[in-house]
């Protein structure tokens, strides 16, 4: 039994479809990531999956319980931890006082681990946290009472480079002892370092469910390189090189044409001493292909998930996924 199902999961507020038929499973034991810009989805998905929405028509399982049915939904929630993107903590409550509350109604099995862990001021009032400090403090009351699965809203969001990567080891460790991880994000650097899978939703619907590594594969690798004399254009017509970008180091120019007058950019058209491209076929057949020519440098790096994100979400990605045009959208580091 899949620890989340979604069956055709519906959504519609009448002005808007927010969820469109949304059908996935998270299996235990993995970290997932549903990923999607704003106004995606998301929240409406994980607003459903506790309840808190009814859906229009589909069905959402919480740990094998359906959710519409009250009774399955408590019994799934005391097996739960859920942050919200704005955990809605009593102002006026110091971090105690607010710990002790949960422990009262949910249990406590390892506060004192966690507190060690993420460290948030205890004594203050909620109001005087930073928003770092209050999820840092979310973060201790969604695992005290080690739930099998969690589902968090944008784990990361105000935590410094530090405790992102605590934050990093602990989920991972987590998984695995078995906990299932379900989260929120468009934070791609966040997806990349923690994510076994990703959801990836665009307008309401499903994009695609597929392991973060598979996707990152078929967005192929970033080559760049420097050669001591110039390259000729030709040497790169070869399987798998796409977007080559490149420029010419006049000085070491002799491949001239007839023209030596000609500009940079009319040299750099011919052949190249520096260069750039996204590369998708074997790197071996490369390295041989490129063999006769002095290379002085080359990096073949990972493509960045940013380009990734602009197949599903750009003009040519929304021809390509066959999915509806996309709405002018925004990708830098976040989706
Ligand atoms: N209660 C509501 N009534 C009407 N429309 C809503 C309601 N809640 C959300 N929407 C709309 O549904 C769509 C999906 O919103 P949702 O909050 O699920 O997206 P999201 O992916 O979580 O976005 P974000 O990353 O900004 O939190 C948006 O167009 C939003 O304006």
């Amino acid at each position: 039994m899949a620890a989340i199902e979604l069956e055709g999961l519906t959504k519609d507020y009448g002005a808007v479809l927010a969820n469109d038929g949304v059908t996935f499973s998270v299996e235990r034991g993995e970290i997932f990531g549903y990923l999607g810009p704003n106004g995606a989805g998301k929240t409406t998905t994980i607003r459903t999956l506790l309840g808190f929405l009814s859906p229009t028509s589909g069905s959402a399982r919480l740990l094998g319980r359906d959710v519409t049915a009250e009774d399955e939904l408590v019994e799934a929630k005391r097996r739960l931890g859920y942050l919200p993107d704005n955990p809605a903590f009593d102002e006026h409550a110091t971090g105690r006082e607010i710990l002790e509350l949960h422990a009262s109604i949910k249990g406590d099995e390892r506060s004192d681990d966690l507190l060690e862990l993420f460290a948030p001021p205890l004594d203050r009032p909620v109001r005087d946290y930073s928003h770092g400090n209050v999820r840092k403090l979310g973060l201790v009351t969604t695992f005290m009472h080690e739930p099998e699965l969690v589902i968090l809203d944008e784990p990361t969001s105000g935590l410094d480079p530090l405790m992102q990567h605590r934050f990093a080891e602990f989920l991972r460790a987590e998984r695995d002892r078995g906990v299932t991880v379900f989260f929120s994000s468009h934070i791609l650097s966040e997806v990349r370092r923690l994510c076994d899978r990703v959801g990836i939703i665009r307008d309401g619907r499903l994009v695609t469910v597929e392991p973060v590594e598979s996707l990152l594969d078929r967005s192929g690798k970033v080559v760049r390189l420097r050669a001591a004399d110039p390259i000729p254009r030709e040497a790169f017509d070869i399987d798998g090189v796409h977007d080559l970008k490149g420029s010419l180091d006049r000085s070491a120019d002799r491949v001239r044409g007839p023209d030596d007058d000609e500009s940079a950019a009319e040299s750099a058209e011919r052949a190249v001493t520096e260069c750039t491209f996204t590369f998708t076929g074997d790197v071996n057949a490369l390295l041989e292909h490129l063999r006769d020519h002095r290379l002085l440098d080359l990096s073949i790096d990972e493509a960045p998930l940013e380009d990734v994100f602009m197949r599903f979400y750009g003009e040519d990605g929304d021809a390509a996924a066959g999915e509806r045009r996309a709405r002018p959208t925004e990708v830098a580091d976040d989706v």
